[in-house]
């Protein structure tokens, strides 16, 4: 057979299991409606696994796509079956009523920032709220903990960077909490190592800093042999080596917080890697969509079944999501269960994309909708304090 007449016959065959296809679907929807008149749960694991070990049974050596294929099919089958039945209508209502307010224009909101003035994620929340009020609070747990009791409107708290990766502390705040996100800030970090008057890089024995800090500036803290110390934040650090007064102590920080505490820098960029960057994350109690939002933010659980975390991304991947974040915690008081974080592009607004989230709210155990929000380059700018 010549490549043609090959071809020809895979478009007739395409043509024929389309056509399936739509009938498949169209039983589903049947089935969804019976399913609803006689109050029986979706999702019949039992019955999807009869149809698996029989695909794998007739399906010989093409077994393992066969599989991949007719378990894709019962996927989306149940999406289908969830969104006819109004699943996630909760969720739907929620995104059909955030908020929209752009988060700029809120000039009452009190905005919570770990640490003190000077701190990397001050410089953050005044890039994203200008006109707000900064609130301090020393560690991330108590940011969180003045979002959930009403004293700030927001929080600003830092998730990755570009060197030292993944705040772990953070991602199990947020997701201990399920506060949404209500946007983010891109800021590049220089760090400064400082002292006080008279201090030099030869009279360092002890550096201070967040831990974030510290991992940043292996290399300097590495040449001046000076045992690494963690603090609660950066400003802290630098608040800290200013009061003891002690030539043997340096902070690593930022130029703000070294200049608020007269301290004088010893080096900067004190860290190892160029283009250090650290993504900031506004928490919040309410959700809140801006007009521009084109990333979503969202938690769930997996049952520990081959190729699960694989069949949801392809989901998100039919509707033209693209993902660009993947983290997974441990879960509280489970031991090896995991939950996972994901940051996608898209709008929630979007029919498609909204219809997705509520089928896997349904579909999903622990499933939590984070947030959608504009997501920021690199601005190049740190602001003033
Ligand atoms: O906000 C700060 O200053 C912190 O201590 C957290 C941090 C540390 C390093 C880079 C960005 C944020």
């Amino acid at each position: 057979m010549k490549l043609e007449e090959v071809r020809k016959e895979i478009d007739q065959i395409d043509e024929q299991m389309l056509n399936l296809f739509l009938r498949r679907m169209d039983a589903a929807a049947q089935v969804a409606r019976i399913k609803a008149q006689t109050g029986q749960p979706i999702y019949n694991q039992r019955r999807e696994q009869e149809i698996l070990d029989e695909v794998t049974k007739k399906a010989g050596a093409y077994a393992a796509p066969a599989k991949i294929l007719f378990q894709t099919m019962m996927d989306v089958s149940r999406a289908l079956q969830h969104n006819l039945l109004g699943g996630g209508k909760e969720l739907r209502e929620q995104i059909e009523h955030a908020d929209a307010a752009p988060l700029r224009e809120r000039v009452d909101a009190v905005i919570a920032c770990p640490g003190t003035k000077g701190s990397f994620s001050s410089l953050a929340a005044k890039n994203l709220f200008p006109d707000s009020t900064l609130a301090f609070y020393p560690r991330f747990y108590d940011v969180f903990d003045a979002v959930k009791k009403g004293e700030a409107t927001f929080g600003v708290v830092p998730v990755e960077n570009s060197t030292a990766g993944s705040v772990e502390e953070v991602y199990d705040l947020l997701l201990k909490h399920r506060f949404f996100i209500a946007g983010e800030e891109m800021l590049p970090i220089d760090h400064c190592l400082c002292g006080v008057p008279g201090a030099t890089l030869s009279s360092i024995r002890r550096i201070y800093s967040h831990p974030q800090g510290l991992n940043q500036c292996r290399g300097i803290i590495d040449a001046c042999s000076a045992e690494a110390v963690a603090c609660d934040n950066t400003a802290i650090a630098a608040d800290l080596v200013a009061k003891e007064r002690d030539p043997a102590n340096a902070a690593i920080c930022s130029a703000q917080a070294a200049q608020k505490n007269g301290l004088v820098i010893l080096k900067k960029p004190a860290q190892d890697i160029g283009g250090n960057t650290t993504r900031f994350i506004v928490i919040s109690r309410t959700l809140i969509i801006e007009p521009e939002a084109d990333k979503i933010s969202l938690s769930f659980s997996l049952p520990h079944v081959t190729g699960s975390l694989h069949r949801i991304l392809s989901r998100f991947a039919a509707c033209g999501l693209n993902l660009t974040k993947i983290e997974s915690r441990p879960m509280e008081n489970s031991r090896f269960e995991y939950l996972f974080y994901l940051d996608f592009t898209g709008s929630a607004r979007a029919k498609d994309t909204l219809s997705l989230l509520c089928a896997l709210s349904g579909d999903l155990p622990e499933f939590t909708f984070l947030g959608n929000y504009a997501a920021r380059r690199e601005s190049g700018e740190t602001a003033d304090i």
